[in-house]
């Protein structure tokens, strides 16, 4: 059976308007609907493959999909297998904003003229002859700074159609479909370097589509709960993995309201949490009135992962455990049909590709490591949200600051922090050493201006010198850094002397490391763990 999704389905009905993307695989997808959600309009991102299924939907008379936007993309419209969905359903029955690519693409469709550009077009430009009486540019100025990435250029446009803005550049930089709501633009409003982008996007949301701007966290919240309710049946029980991390805790809360006493919270120690943080978790849930059960499991998760080293194998081995623990958790539990988790958005988008579009950087546990079949049904509520976002809901359902402010830990946890082969030895190795890392960290008040932090274990041996002694002994590297969504990332600029600390107390107290270094990569390129 096929692990159902309660998030997206449910949302649908209770959400009284959306906006959807139509991702064509654009670096910057993501980012569209961030902005959206910052106007309070809820939005998904569905593969451009979904075409037909938005046509059906407002056929049907589904009004609460108020608008469509298209991404864009790294393909060209010229290549014959670029994406070519049949947009007719969907054209003049609702507003739709092409952007680069998804511009470039309702030009073509319409016998438009799609040349590779003279000169590629790659950052700022300007926009002039701008159509101030267009709602779409509303309120933007002449010469505005707007952010292009394009190697093609719309070189002809369908008779009728009619440009609103050009650059010295481009003469169709932007423009409208006659007699219908429907717009290209040849540049990216999303990006912070579009100026004016979000009043772009403003004027299409709100004042094209006409969206409300109702979806705040407390609406997200009501609907949520009320979706909860109406897919998970009246005496179903739902299994609940409860990592004492933001994104599950926020998940409990919201299940604990829609279905009380029917979510089971199960925590597993898995042999790869961090030093004392399985006594730690199970009191920071004391008093939220949630049912939690603390299950020890290391021995099961070192058996799954005796001889991997690859990456990818770890995190799937890591991902089976889990549902094994939490299947038999649930045979406990009369009337278990559910296993709700704390999946993300951005769990879900660097695990999974939709198909050309976003490749898979690693499948994380929750998402690529779940097995075919399983006995239980997933719920997901917060699939769609990223993590600044779920902060905001738990905020808003008032989850206690300890939790609320905890840096995001990875559910494989130490198993991808210690690169290669695990060992109960190697565990213990660098739960010390993280301990005095993240220990520091709040003592010295730099915790909560960092983003996330931790120590990694090295498959590397180096030489050193104790006490007049040759030491041949172990590496770590310590990792933090500053982000918003996890998306992107900076490593963190920790002072000298902080770091200076850390080394000397990690390599004097720790028996068997006797070098730390210190991650100066960014994401990208880079990725926040090292596997
Ligand atoms: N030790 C654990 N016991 C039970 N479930 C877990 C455990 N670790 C992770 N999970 C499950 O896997 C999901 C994904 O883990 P992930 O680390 O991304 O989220 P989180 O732990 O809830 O939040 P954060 O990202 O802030 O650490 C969790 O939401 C939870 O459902
Ligand atoms: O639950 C998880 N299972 C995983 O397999 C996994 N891999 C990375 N992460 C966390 O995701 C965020 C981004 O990490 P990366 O830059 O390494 O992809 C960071 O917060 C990472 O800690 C994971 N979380
Ligand atoms: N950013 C984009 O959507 C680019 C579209 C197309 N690949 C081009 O180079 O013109
Ligand atoms: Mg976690």
């Amino acid at each position: 059976m096929p692990p159902a999704s309660v998030s997206v389905k449910s949302v649908k009905s209770a959400v009284l308007e959306q906006l959807i993307i139509l991702d064509f695989g654009s670096q910057y997808t993501q980012l569209i609907a961030r902005r959206i959600r910052e106007l309070h309009v809820f939005c998904e991102i569905h593969p451009y493959t979904h075409a037909p299924q938005l046509a059906e939907r407002l056929r049907a008379g589904d009004d609460s999909l108020r608008g469509v936007i298209l991404s864009g993309s790294p393909c060209s419209v010229r290549e014959a297998d670029a994406p070519n969905p049949d947009l007719g359903g969907i054209l003049g029955r609702v507003p739709v904003l092409g952007i680069c690519y998804g511009a470039q693409l309702l030009a073509h469709q319409a016998g438009g003229e799609v040349l590779p550009a003279t000169i590629r077009e790659y950052g700022r430009a300007r926009l002039s002859s701008l159509d101030g009486e267009s709602p779409l540019l509303a309120g933007l100025h002449q010469d505005t700074q707007v952010w292009m990435s394009h190697g093609d250029t719309i070189k002809t446009l369908p008779a009728d159609y009619e440009v609103i803005a050009s650059t010295p550049e481009v003469a169709v930089a932007a423009y409208k479909l006659p007699g219908q709501p429907t717009y290209g633009i040849q540049f990216h409003p999303e990006v912070t370097h579009s100026t004016e982008g979000k009043q772009l996007l403003e004027n299409f949301v709100v004042g094209i589509c006409g969206c409300a701007q109702s979806w705040t966290p407390d609406h997200f919240v009501d609907s949520m709960v009320e979706a909860l309710q109406n897919t998970i049946g009246p005496d179903d029980q739902v299994i609940l993995g409860l990592s004492g991390g933001v994104d599950s805790s926020v998940a409990a809360l919201l299940l604990h309201r829609a279905i009380g006493p029917r979510l089971h919270g199960i925590f597993v120690d898995n042999g790869l949490l961090r030093q004392n943080e399985f006594a730690q978790v199970l009191q920071a849930y004391e008093g939220l009135g949630l049912n939690v059960t603390g299950v020890q499991a290391a021995p099961e998760f070192y058996a799954a992962l005796a001889g991997l080293s690859d990456p990818e194998a770890k995190r799937k081995a890591i991902g089976r455990t889990f549902i094994e623990v939490f299947d038999r958790e649930a045979q406990k539990v009369q009337g278990a049909r559910w296993l709700a988790q704390g999946t993300i958005y951005p769990d879900v988008i660097e695990s999974v590709s939709v198909k050309g579009p976003a490749v898979t950087i690693k499948s994380h546990h929750n998402v690529g490591g779940l097995p075919e079949k399983m006995n239980l049904k997933i719920v997901e509520p917060l699939r769609m949200l990223f993590k600044d976002e779920v902060r905001e809901v738990g905020a808003a359902l008032g989850l206690p600051e300890v939790i609320l402010h905890r840096h995001p830990f990875p559910g494989p946890g130490l198993g991808i922090r210690i690169l290669g082969d695990i060992t109960p030895e190697k565990v213990d190795l660098l739960q010390r050493a993280d301990g005095v890392f993240i220990s520091l960290l709040k003592e010295r008040g730099l915790y909560d201006t960092t983003w996330q932090a931790g120590a990694i274990l090295l498959p590397v041996q180096s030489v050193g010198v104790m006490g007049d002694e040759r030491t041949y002994e172990r590496v770590v590297a310590l990792r933090a850094v500053t982000s918003v969504d996890g998306m992107t990332a900076d490593w963190a600029h920790l002072p000298y002397d902080f770091l200076a600390e850390v080394s000397n107390k990690i390599i004097n107290q720790v028996r068997g490391i006797n070098r730390v270094v210190y991650d100066i990569s960014s994401k990208p390129p880079a990725t926040i763990e090292w596997e």
